[in-house]
């Protein structure tokens, strides 16, 4: 059975598809985040034979028609919008007849290389789903493929792309053969400088390329531009407290300010709530840069109250890269970057704290305090809980984090026990 795929023939021979730039890539179509995606790149020799009725032909080919869509523009953020528009867009159109995968190309070893996209299966070769995409294409910035297969099992890429009507010519055929499975998840290739930043500039070009599309950044550079750069820390010890919603960090923090006279600091700086909202319904390029640069201001401040008394902050730059590197990474937990990458870098431009302190406990205990608290969850925070493996890469991406790492406290029994360890802790770190 040959299964006829659309070419959007007429489509395909209006548009200009210069794929030089695709086929040097491999793709990695995930079915779900926890499990290994299925890996297949592009040549311009048909496959072997035994590849043909491969693995990858039954998961991703064989059920129904099949299309991949890229958001492709040079801009990183208007790549990273279109492809969380197109997200939403799929989503909310696609007929309940397909199913939405999520498609990563990639260079192998090229780290920034990856551009992220969807694999589509219709199960029922809706035409309503062809002529969705087809719309989609034709109003956006995309790279739509369709995929053919001949009676004897050769499956070819043909794609339609459409830059607002450039024309395509090149209708060559890029066959599909197996890629093997890289040696790490190909997410890792996105995370230094675009969802994890090791630097103040990085961040704050981020957001100085949002300007026009978000003008909220205007305000928050300005407040950027009024914290020193390298904020060299008081000689009051500064204290951080780490650890996922409702393992105490408020409370402790608290009572840490009392019994230390100190300052009581939180990362991102009240001067960025206002902002805060707004930064987190965008894609994580953009939110990301709003969190990193949030940790660069409070950097200021606790330079400045380092100067007169202890620092407690709640919250810094160990959430900020743990969150983000557990939402970047796919696959298990294994398949996080070993405890030696660079990604766990600390920044050698923010402040570095004296002491780190990560609050941990038990799921259901923390369950409990979260139900007690009654706090309208964070988004994040939801996907924790309904996600356990979420929640496990979160706390281990904390742990790796080196320079300072994080001295690991259980926050299960009571306030009091609790408070009392982790003055012992800052005596013996801090000798205060
Ligand atoms: N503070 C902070 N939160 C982040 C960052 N990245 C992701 N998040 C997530 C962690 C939480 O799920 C959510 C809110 O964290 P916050 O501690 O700032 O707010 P909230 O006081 O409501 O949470 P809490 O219960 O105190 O942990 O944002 C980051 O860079 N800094
Ligand atoms: N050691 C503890 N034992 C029991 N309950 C606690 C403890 N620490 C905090 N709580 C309660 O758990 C809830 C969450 O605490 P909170 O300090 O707000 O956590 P976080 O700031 O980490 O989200 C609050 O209702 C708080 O009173």
């Amino acid at each position: 059975m040959s299964i006829r795929l659309n070419c959007l023939s007429n489509m395909a021979r209006r548009l200009n598809c210069n794929f030089s730039q695709w086929s040097s890539r491999v793709f990695a179509a995930e079915f779900d985040s926890r499990c290994d995606p299925v890996y297949f790149a592009l040549s311009a020799q048909t496959p072997a034979a035994d590849e043909k009725q491969s693995l990858l032909f039954q998961k991703l080919f064989s059920q129904g028609k099949a299309y991949s869509i890229h958001a492709i523009t040079d801009d990183r953020i208007q790549r990273a919008r279109s492809y969380s528009d197109l997200q939403d867009k799929l989503v909310s159109a696609l007929p309940k007849s397909c199913n939405l995968l999520q498609l990563i190309a990639f260079h192998p070893n090229v780290n920034n290389s990856l551009v992220k996209g969807f694999f589509i299966q219709d199960a029922l070769n809706n035409a309503e789903t062809e002529n969705m995409l087809k719309d989609l294409v034709k109003s956006e910035e995309f790279h739509l493929c369709t995929y053919v297969s001949s009676e004897d099992g050769t499956l070819w890429q043909q794609c339609v792309w459409s830059q607002r009507g450039k024309e395509c010519t090149d209708v060559t055929k890029h066959y599909i053969t197996v890629a093997a499975k890289p040696e790490y998840h190909p997410s890792l290739l996105n995370i230094i400088n675009t969802v994890v930043f090791y630097s103040f500039e990085d961040a704050y070009r981020v957001l100085q390329e949002c300007k026009e599309c978000i003008p909220e950044s205007k305000e928050v550079l300005e407040l950027a531009d009024q914290c020193l750069k390298n904020s060299t820390k008081g000689r009051f010890p500064v204290i951080v407290i780490e650890g996922l919603d409702a393992t105490g960090k408020t409370t402790l923090t608290q009572s840490l300010q009392e019994i230390l006279r100190g300052a009581l600091l939180r990362s991102p700086p009240g001067c960025l709530s206002q902002w805060r909202a707004r930064f987190d319904a965008e894609p994580p390029l953009i939110r990301r840069a709003f969190y990193a640069l949030g940790n660069y201001i409070s950097a200021c401040d606790i330079a400045r109250e380092s100067a007169k008394s202890p620092v407690i902050v709640d919250r810094y730059w160990h959430s900020t890269a743990a969150y983000a590197i557990a939402t970047e990474v796919g696959g298990a937990l294994e398949s996080l970057p070993s405890s030696h990458s660079e990604v766990y870098r600390w920044p050698r431009d923010l402040l570095t704290p004296d002491l780190v302190v990560l609050l941990t406990v038990r799921p259901e205990e923390r369950a409990r305090r979260l139900r007690a608290r009654g706090v309208e969850k964070t988004r994040e925070e939801a996907e924790l809980e309904a996600n356990n493996l979420f929640r496990q890469k979160v706390e281990e991406a904390y742990r790796r984090i080196q320079d300072p790492a994080c001295v690991v406290i259980d926050a299960s029994p009571s306030k009091e026990e609790v408070l009392s360890e982790v003055l012992l802790l800052i005596q013996k770190h801090c000798n205060l």
